[in-house]
């Protein structure tokens, strides 16, 4: 079984708890449900530097924990004080230690837009994700159906959620239906073996149609990097272990801005 599948399993009986425990009205009910949302394509477009969607990760499959001393709402707060274009938050627990409680605390005082960062394959978990204060979802083509796909997207469109559409290999484009996807995320770690290689990310942009904005995800750490992954369709970054892994957040996040905006000022 590969990882993924692993993952996926999991999820499966999550979802089987969540069904149980809530009927949609619970969600309904909830304050988020009905507030108007953040956008982060907007953000981007509107953004005079290469994006930025920083993320809370207290630990990876790959890595294990990441951060001793976690604790998201203060990470968050330094992320909207710089500014980044959105924060990323894993609410898987099991794999990544995180949780739906902690967006639902962030959203309480967000300022930029918040991506719930999971392995979404049921429209409860959209449901859950609007009501807990999400902007934005992601959805992993790799662990998607081409049904599960429409009916995601039809229930995030319900939501009025963005949908990041990750996929990390050419073969997973044929999937796409580019009429209702605009925002792709390229993860340049394969999914099943932890390998991380950034030049996935020009690879596929190249292979993007017109009116397509793509993500860069996974393994950024420093300015060769983003050197390598710049493409005219590249929108923005998104990482993780870099800051988590650092002493001080919120001086490499500073450091971090001012490559941004020094390679866009080369470009
Ligand atoms: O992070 C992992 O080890 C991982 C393993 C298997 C599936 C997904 C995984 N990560 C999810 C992500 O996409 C990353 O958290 C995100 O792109 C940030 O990456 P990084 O900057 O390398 O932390």
């Amino acid at each position: 079984m590969s990882f993924l599948e692993q993952i996926i399993n999991t999820k499966k009986e999550e979802i089987k708890n969540l069904h149980n425990r809530y009927s949609l009205s619970f969600f309904e009910e909830q304050e988020f449900f009905h507030s108007s949302t953040l956008s982060l394509v907007g953000s981007l477009f509107e953004s005079k530097r290469l994006g930025l969607i920083a993320e809370i990760k207290k630990a990876s499959p790959s890595k294990g924990i990441l951060r001793a001393d976690f604790n998201h709402a203060e990470i968050a707060k330094i992320y909207m004080n710089n500014k980044v274009n959105a924060i990323s938050v894993l609410t898987d627990s099991k794999y990544f230690k995180g949780s739906i409680e902690y967006l639902k605390e962030i959203a309480k005082f967000k300022t930029v837009p918040l991506l719930r960062k999971d392995f979404i394959i049921d429209e409860y978990q959209i449901f859950e994700a609007k009501a807990s204060g999400a902007d934005v979802v992601l959805l992993i083509g790799e662990a998607l159906s081409a049904e599960q796909s429409d009916s995601l997207i039809a229930a995030a469109s319900e939501c009025n959620l963005e949908i990041l559409y990750e996929i990390h290999s050419p073969a997973q484009l044929d999937k796409i239906d580019f009429d209702k996807i605009k925002l792709i995320g390229i993860n340049n770690r394969n999914l099943d073996t932890f390998e991380v290689d950034i030049r996935t990310t020009r690879l596929i942009a190249d292979m993007l149609p017109e009116g397509t904005v793509a993500i860069s995800e996974s393994g950024i750490n420093t300015p060769d990097d983003i050197k390598i992954i710049s493409h005219p369709k590249v929108k923005g970054l998104l990482v993780g272990e870099y800051f988590m892994k650092s002493e001080d957040i919120d001086k490499t996040l500073k450091q971090f801005i001012n490559i941004l905006e020094e390679t866009n000022n080369e470009n």
